[in-house]
């Protein structure tokens, strides 16, 4: 599904030059669970904003549904990552001025499906995320793991095929961020691939596979379980 071949990542700024990601060499197969550690600025963030289209390599090859997506432009980009991906990231990310139906109506208007369509879509992942009866409430009137469980909710309206999730369970406590764990492998059983990057060791552990970025590069595939894809097939 996804497939990396020495990819290279650098940033200039006026002194000096910072290798991100060098010859970063990965593949994620449709169904698995994969979980991404590595030390601070060993560029997993990086992996995961070029996995998710939202920024380009310097180099290499990077392919998508056997699609070549190195060298797309802007445009092309933002169309793929609408189509096949969805996002969760530490901070939410929920509008404050929204209440939760509102909140995931905003990528699916973006998307142009109609009012039927988006509100079927909406209730359908409320009630996936266990938040209802929720719906009219702002985000600030819930706790941060029912916040999370919205972004998630977000996500999963697009029916994306692919999640990446930066740090989702950073700003909770151990008791939420095992529940929004827990909601995230139910999502990976219901077919979405899930990368996963996060500080957890014990989160880490629960995905099918758990890869180590250190100094930009993939230090070590260790499979802890059989990935999904294969019981899928
Ligand atoms: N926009 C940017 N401009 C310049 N340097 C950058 C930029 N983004 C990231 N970097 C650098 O690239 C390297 C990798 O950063 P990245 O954010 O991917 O690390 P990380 O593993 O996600 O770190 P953390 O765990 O602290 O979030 C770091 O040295 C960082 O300073």
């Amino acid at each position: 599904m996804l497939k990396m071949h020495n990819i290279r990542k650098s940033y200039r700024t006026d002194t000096i030059e910072t290798h991100a990601l060098r010859d970063f060499s990965l593949e994620v197969n449709e169904g698995e669970f994969v979980s991404v550690t590595g030390p601070s600025g060993s560029g997993k963030t990086t992996f995961l904003n070029i996995a998710g289209l939202l920024e380009t390599p310097t180099g290499g090859e990077y392919r998508l549904d056997g699609e070549d997506v190195s060298n797309l432009n802007d445009h092309q980009r933002s169309r793929l990552r609408n189509e096949k991906i969805g996002f969760i990231f530490q901070g939410f990310n929920l509008i404050p001025d929204l209440n939760l139906f509102d909140n995931i109506d905003v990528p699916l208007r973006y998307r142009g499906f109609n009012g039927k369509e988006r509100k079927k879509r909406i209730e359908k992942v409320l009630e996936q995320v266990g938040l209802s009866a929720r719906a009219k409430h702002l985000p600030a009137q819930l706790s941060g793991g029912q916040q999370q469980r919205v972004a998630i909710a977000r996500a999963l309206a697009g029916e994306p095929r692919f999640l990446l999730a930066d740090e989702p369970t950073g700003n909770l406590d151990s008791l939420m961020a095992r529940q929004v764990m827990e909601l995230l492998e139910f999502i990976n059983e219901w077919g979405t691939t899930i990368v996963m990057v996060t500080h957890d060791p014990d989160l880490a552990r629960r995905a099918h596979r758990n890869i180590q970025i250190v100094d930009g590069q993939v230090s070590d595939l260790h499979r802890t379980t059989a990935p999904a894809a294969a019981e899928i097939a």
